[in-house]
């Protein structure tokens, strides 16, 4: 027990006590204690954070500014410590803002932008220069030279963790043969245990940024990976957010910071794909959340089977003092609306009274006032909903509404249900009407199609299912009217956290169009595609990319590919690539999203092994998956991992899926392949000796084997005859097809002696005394097609087929 648990209850001065110990913790103390947190747990691990943190940043810097990045990283022993130097040919940084960049934590140029970069909080270097004090004790060395700048200037500087703020020891301008660029050095404790993981970053790094140069050297290797392509990624432009999936909080502060005063205008300037159309929609959707919508009723006359009450005499009574004929013209013009309409609602009623007023006073020159239409509008409302008015002789037509509901409720509910049922449960919420308002949400609607549903199953003994009564409510909220209430003011939504809910819901169900993905910079499938095959010396590759969705108001793309065969490790689990906004993930694989969806996958249907049907597939297969966002949500600042995030986790299993279905096509096929291969080669063996045989038996020439084997393999036979002819040789080529498919083949013969005479359709170009009679053609199933022309009497031939599998080919020449 420590002492103040022993006097707690005593002292009534305790709370001040335990107040004086509080105080606040600056973001460069807590993580001088969580070092862990960003990636800094050991020496071997640190070593590979502040490489990636530095080359990111190079990569970003660069590519911000249009500049084809060249990066040179170098890693030292020095003592008992080890030195990192990064340098780029980025822009540099000003004097001013280079000691924040590398001696402040949470200072950056990213945090606030929706745009796709490497970088994205403003911890990443500094984070490395607070390892290096902290394990070393030594300061960071930065020098940095902007475009156009005369000289360098160098700092050598460390964090003052109390403050957050860079403690600068060093400052002076100096040369630097660069012409812009920045170079970091960091002394640190580590170790070069993480070698592979730090070759696999810089390499991997290399294979998703072709164009950019990159070169390691440490004490034990030196490589550099070469430029592929002097295009540097499409330029992303910054956007605004993108409604889905925005959270409240973010929507709060949002409303509290805009300068529009309606919530129309606030969804046009502050987001994302949203027109006035769109913002339309939102607005419905939010008044129908927030105010409930109105039951719309069947008006009298509109449909058979109503009993017709007289709406214009109704209107008549209560309309006082217009005269006979304006007020029965008046009377007419309303019911004569009602008419024509299929439903109508309490204030779709008061707008054709109003309209019918407006009208009919211009002409009768006289005028229908407030009074006049409100007692207009209740008297032909209760004719609609069929209530009387309380006296004697007008009790009104209490079926009127539970007909309608009847109506709706025996289409929306199976026809197994009894009509009588229905009946009931029709009369039970039609009553819920009459003591109740007609305007709901669809939480009250729910509530009262649920009593509703309840007094039926009690009182009438049968089952009112939740199928049902989800079936009842989704119809009968379907001829629910939107209100025309004005929505509040933003500065009235942004102090109601229930309206903002509203609005962040109406944002969430409203359809609006894909953000735009110019803020994004995918890799694309044919440069994951070409990244693997210069990594992977592989059978088959596939890739895909996938459209962009959204998440947390961010958008992203995912991308996937997969390499099978070949050279790749056929022992053991298939190897999984992770990247996110081109920056490979090389730690935390168990508790990235990308590994759990690659294990939730069955693979066993896409032609790998998969011990126990669930889990890393097995076999000679790398897996890649990239995730492209405006903010990727990592599951910690170290950025090892990506968060379970579902619409993310589903964009990945599709583009997983995608080229994994390619894959399989390409599995079948092998493996139809190769049982074809097994039958040639024991159709190779006993034909010729069938073929001994018959000659034997009937003593005629031994039979072709090659047409025979193409034929009972319905294989495509390409044959070359050649016959002396006069002075020289004619050549026939014959394409013979057995295979149940049309083909379009490709034939080179190459001939040593110059052809002639050479049929319609094939091109001759000589090279090096060799002479390349090509030839392309379609051959239907069943069908032959035939190419000749004449050549000397000694050439030689050589034949190339294009076009079919070698296992479907039988080539005789
Ligand atoms: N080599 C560089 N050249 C030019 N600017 C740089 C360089 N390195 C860093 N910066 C600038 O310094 C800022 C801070 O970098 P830092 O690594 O701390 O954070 P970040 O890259 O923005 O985000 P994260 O914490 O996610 O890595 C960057 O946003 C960028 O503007």
């Amino acid at each position: 027990m420590t002492s103040l648990q022993s006097t707690l209850g005593d002292d009534p001065g305790i709370a001040e006590e335990l107040a004086d110990n509080q105080r606040a913790i600056s973001i460069a103390e807590f993580f001088e204690k969580n070092k862990h947190m960003l990636g800094f747990d050991s020496g071997a691990r640190g070593l590979v954070t502040a490489v990636k943190e530095a080359v990111d940043n190079a990569l970003d810097a660069a590519e911000e500014s249009g500049i084809l990045p060249d990066i040179y990283v170098e890693i030292e022993e020095a003592g008992d410590y080890y030195r990192l130097i990064v340098e780029d040919n980025g822009p540099g940084l000003t004097a001013d803002s280079l000691p924040k960049v590398f001696g402040k934590l949470l200072y950056g140029s990213r945090f606030h932008v929706r745009e796709q970069s490497r970088g994205q909080q403003g911890i990443g270097i500094s984070a490395a220069v607070l390892y290096s004090q902290l394990t070393s004790g030594k300061p960071a060395k930065i020098t940095s030279r902007t475009q156009g700048g005369e000289t360098a200037k160098y700092f050598e500087l460390i964090i003052d963790t109390d403050e957050n703020e860079p403690e600068i020891s060093v400052s002076e301008e100096t040369t630097w043969d660069r012409p812009h660029g920045t170079r970091i050095e960091l002394e640190m404790e580590a170790n070069m245990r993480a070698r592979s993981q730090l070759h696999d970053y810089i390499k991997h790094t290399a294979v998703v940024n072709p164009h950019a140069r990159i070169e390691l050297r440490e004490p034990n290797a030196h490589f550099k990976s070469e430029r592929a392509t002097d295009q540097l990624p499409e330029e992303t432009e910054e956007i605004r957010p993108h409604p889905h999936g925005v959270e409240l909080g973010t929507v709060i502060k949002m409303l509290g910071s805009t300068d529009s005063h309606s919530v129309s205008g606030f969804l046009q300037g502050e987001f994302t794909r949203v027109g006035k159309k769109t913002a339309d929609s939102v607005v419905d959707a939010f008044r129908d959340r927030h105010y409930g919508r109105e039951m719309a009723w069947t008006p009298p006359g509109a449909r058979g089977g109503v009993s017709e009450v007289d709406v214009a005499s109704a209107v008549v009574e209560a309309t006082a003092n217009k005269g006979a004929d304006a007020t029965d013209a008046f009377a007419e013009g309303v019911a004569d609306s009602l008419r024509k309409r299929e439903r109508v609602a309490h204030h779709q009623l008061s707008e054709i009274v109003e309209d019918a007023a407006e009208e009919i006073g211009e002409e009768f020159g006289t005028t229908f006032g407030e009074t006049v239409r409100e007692r207009a509008t209740e008297a032909a409302w209760r004719t609609v909903v069929g209530a009387g008015d309380g006296s004697e002789d007008d009790a009104g037509d209490e079926s009127r509404t539970a007909d309608d509901l009847y109506r709706i409720a025996d289409d929306a509910t199976s026809s197994r249900k009894d009509d009588a049922v229905i009946r009931a449960f029709a009369d039970r919420l039609a009553g819920t009407f009459r003591e109740g308002s007609h305007r709901l949400t669809r939480d009250e609607l729910e509530d009262r199609v649920g009593r509703a549903a309840e007094l039926t199953e009690e009182y009438d003994d049968v089952s009112f299912g939740e199928t049902a009564r989800e079936n009842v409510v989704e119809s009968v909220w379907s001829v629910m009217e939107t209100v025309p209430d004005d929505p509040p003011l933003v500065r009235e939504l942004a102090g109601s956290r229930d309206a903002a809910s509203d609005l962040v819901e109406a944002m969430r169900e409203t359809d609006i169009m894909a953000p735009p993905t110019r803020c994004l910079s995918p890799i694309s499938s044919e440069l994951i595609q070409a990244g693997l095959e210069k990594e992977y010396d592989a059978d088959f590759y596939a890739a895909a990319t996938r459209d962009a969705g959204v998440a947390g108001g961010d958008p992203f793309i995912v991308e996937a590919g997969i390499a099978y065969g070949g050279e790749i490790e056929a022992e053991g689990s298939a190897e999984v690539m992770r990247f996110a906004n081109r920056v490979p993930l090389v730690y935390q694989r168990g508790a990235c999203a990308t590994t759990d969806v690659v294990k939730g996958i069955g693979w066993r249907n896409y032609g790998l092994d998969q011990p126990g049907g669930s889990g890393m597939p097995n076999g000679p297969a790398v897996i890649m998956v990239h995730v492209a966002s405006t903010n990727v949500p990592f599951t910690s600042e170290s950025k090892d991992a990506v968060a379970n995030v579902p619409e993310i986790e589903d964009e990945i299993e599709l583009a997983i899926r995608e080229a994994a279905r390619d894959l399989k096509s390409y599995l079948n096929k092998r493996r139809s392949m190769q049982k074809r291969r097994k039958k040639q080669s024991v159709l190779g063996e006993i034909l010729p000796e069938m073929a001994e045989k018959v000659a034997e038996v009937t003593g005629n020439d031994e039979p072709e084997i090659d047409d025979a084997i193409a034929r009972i393999m319905n294989n495509v036979l390409v044959e070359r005859r050649t016959e002396a002819n006069g002075d020289g040789q004619r050549v026939r080529v014959a394409i013979e097809n057995h295979s149940g498919t049309n083909e379009s083949i490709e034939l080179t013969d190459i001939v040593t002696a110059e052809p002639t005479e050479v049929s319609d359709g094939a091109s001759v170009v000589e090279m090096d005394g060799e002479w390349f009679v090509r030839w392309e053609t379609d051959v239907p199933s069943d069908g032959e097609a035939v190419l000749e022309y004449r050549t000397g009497d000694d050439a030689a031939f050589d034949l190339d087929v294009k076009g079919v599998e070698t296992e479907k080919l039988t080539v005789n020449q």
